[in-house]
């Protein structure tokens, strides 16, 4: 049971996380801050906060549990502003979706005797929708929450962490924090850098209209994660630039392999890697069956 909780960035994770507590009654009250009065507002209109402060600072006043939620490389702002303010016995947590920068946000401006207190995390659930009208109870429900914690965590504050996801619904995993951006950045972030890359590809054809009325359920697919938001985004492509150019030249080169297949008419070639690639995530989908 958390007592208050802080909570910064009042958007689709911030908000769900706060949503599944409270229908749990697993929380007192939460205090919340985000940049715009405005979404400070709309926030305690739809319940996801019962006070909206004007700080970041006020908002971890008196909490137990503070849950930052804002673009990634916002982050380091928010440590700064928060760290005189904690109480010594909060547990400081994140959802990010990079963990390298956000971990050296918070040792640069915590003070080391408040490192301890942070527990790194990713909910690896979401959509393509932002802000408080999008959060909703049930999102975390059955899906991963990586942690990656740092030497420093007192290993009370991992084990509050875990079963504060735990308590919604979440399967907790934990790893390495270059593991982390690593993996991710395979999954996720390259994904998301694909479906951008096409839709913007396309809008430049002098064609586009016409291709795009003729766009349907491929397109729209493939497509949808290019409506995310396009400051969240940029945030997690820079931070996490390390692991995902690499990744990003992975895939060129894929698809480089794909085009010379094409341009040979090597119709063995193209279907052997098509069938590859099926197989693959045939298998990851794999529908359950009764037995399993
Ligand atoms: N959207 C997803 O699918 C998803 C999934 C997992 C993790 N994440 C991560 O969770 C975090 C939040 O993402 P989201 O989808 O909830 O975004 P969102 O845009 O819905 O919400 C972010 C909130 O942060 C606020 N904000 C921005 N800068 C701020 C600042 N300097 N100080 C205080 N508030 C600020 C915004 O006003 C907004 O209310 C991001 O770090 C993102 O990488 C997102
Ligand atoms: O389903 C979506 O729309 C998402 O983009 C969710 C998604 C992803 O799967 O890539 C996006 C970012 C995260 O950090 C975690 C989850």
């Amino acid at each position: 049971m958390i007592n208050r909780l802080a909570l910064i960035g009042l958007g689709l994770i911030g908000g769900s996380l706060s949503l599944a507590l409270k229908e749990r009654g697993l929380v007192g009250e939460v205090v919340g801050y985000s940049r715009q009065l405005q979404t400070r507002l709309r926030a305690r209109e739809l319940g996801l906060i019962d006070r909206p402060v004007d700080s970041a600072a006020e908002a971890v006043r008196g909490a137990d549990v503070v849950f930052i939620a804002t673009p990634v490389q916002a982050m380091a702002s928010v440590f700064a502003e928060i760290g005189p303010e904690l109480d010594p016995g909060a547990l400081i947590t994140d959802g990010g979706s990079v963990k390298g920068n956000v971990v050296a946000a918070a040792k640069l401006s915590l003070s080391p005797a408040q490192w301890g207190q942070f527990v790194p995390g990713h909910p690896i659930a979401g959509t393509e929708r932002s802000g408080p009208d999008a959060a909703f109870a049930t999102l975390f429900v059955d899906h991963r929450v990586i942690l990656t914690p740092i030497s420093e965590n007192a290993p009370e504050m991992v084990t509050r962490a875990v079963d504060l996801w735990q308590s919604v619904g979440a399967i907790v995993e934990q790893m390495d924090v270059q593991h982390h951006d690593h993996v991710l950045a395979a999954t996720s972030h390259l994904p998301h850098l694909a479906a951008f890359g096409l839709v913007s590809a396309l809008s430049r054809l002098e064609e586009r209209y016409e291709v795009f009325r003729y766009a349907a359920g491929g397109f729209r697919d493939f497509s949808r994660i290019a409506s995310s938001d396009p400051q969240m985004w940029r945030d997690i492509c820079v931070a996490n630039r390390d692991e995902l150019l690499p990744m990003l030249d992975h895939y060129l080169v894929e698809l480089h392999r794909l085009r010379q297949l094409i341009e040979a008419s090597d119709s063995a070639g193209v279907e052997k890697l098509f069938a590859d690639a099926k197989a693959v995530r045939d298998a990851l989908y794999r529908p359950a069956t009764s037995q399993s």
